[in-house]
């Protein structure tokens, strides 16, 4: 961690950051060979490990009140710097700074227990994303009416199917109040008018939330809850602005 004086209250700021996977066990010759594809991160392979460079020199301020848009390949880095911003990876090189209570939500299914019930699992889930027990009763009854799960709040999550699981877990998440709140898309497992009544729970918590990044292949998605983006290709920025700007910018590039 770097020590920048006089940054407001809620931010995130890298600096040049790295992020490299060393990858032990690949096939080197055969990645030697292989082409500098569109999707993916960059390979280094000068070093006799080969290493995935996933984030290359990142340098970026963003403060309350932003609404950003995370677009991009397959595997060019949108993951890896939400990951990057949560501190689950430190960068490898360069500094990043994140001041704010985070909220990661990555994986709608990270953080329950299949064991325990719904109910149970919508404390404890709330808990992993920075809420206190108080405030997660207080809220367990609005949660429990928005998933329209019924008795099956008192049932052990096993017996849930994919869709069930994943309206238990958009209840908690669009419940909370983060600072920093980071967004993995994965939310499609829900049916056409649970993800309706979703959106707008998903607009009220990007509206009460200090800072968002959103990393999503939906435009729609995009539009919905952010006003700027940034472009990552292979590990780097290669565009950051107003969000119509950099989606045009995108689309021109992979049509
Ligand atoms: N744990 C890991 N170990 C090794 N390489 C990884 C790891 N996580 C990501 N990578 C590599 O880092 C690069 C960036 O991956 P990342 O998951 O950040 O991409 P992404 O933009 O989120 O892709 P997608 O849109 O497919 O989710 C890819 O080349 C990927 O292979």
């Amino acid at each position: 961690m770097s020590l920048l004086p006089d940054l407001p209250e809620v931010s995130i700021t890298a600096t040049d950051a790295c992020v490299d996977f060393p990858i032990f066990d690949a096939k080197s010759r055969s990645l030697k060979k292989t082409m500098m594809g569109l999707v993916g991160g960059n390979i280094a392979s000068e070093s006799k490990v080969p290493i995935i460079e996933a984030l290359r020199g990142i340098t970026l301020h963003l403060e309350h009140g932003a609404r950003v848009g995370l677009v991009g390949h397959n595997g060019a880095g949108k993951s890896t710097l939400l990951r990057l911003f949560s501190g689950i990876y430190e960068p490898t090189r360069g500094t990043a700074q994140i001041r704010g209570r985070v909220a990661p939500v990555f994986d709608l299914g990270v953080g329950m227990d299949p064991e325990i019930s719904g109910l149970e699992n919508i404390i404890v889930r709330g808990l992993f994303l920075g809420m206190t027990r108080k405030q997660m009763e207080e809220r367990v009854d609005d949660i429990a009416e928005f998933t329209e799960l019924g008795d099956f709040l008192r049932m052990p999550l096993r017996t849930y199917s994919t869709g069930m699981r994943v309206r238990l877990a958009l209840g908690v998440v669009t419940s909370i109040d983060p600072e920093i709140l980071l967004l993995d898309e994965g939310i499609g497992a829900v049916d056409a008018a649970f993800l309706e009544k979703s959106k707008k729970r998903l607009a009220e918590l990007v509206e009460r939330s200090g800072l968002l990044v959103f990393a999503s292949h939906s435009d729609e998605f995009l539009r919905e809850l952010c006003d700027t983006a940034i472009w990552m290709e292979h590990g780097q920025v290669k565009r950051q602005g107003e969000i119509e700007e950099v989606l045009r910018a995108y689309k021109g590039h992979a049509a």
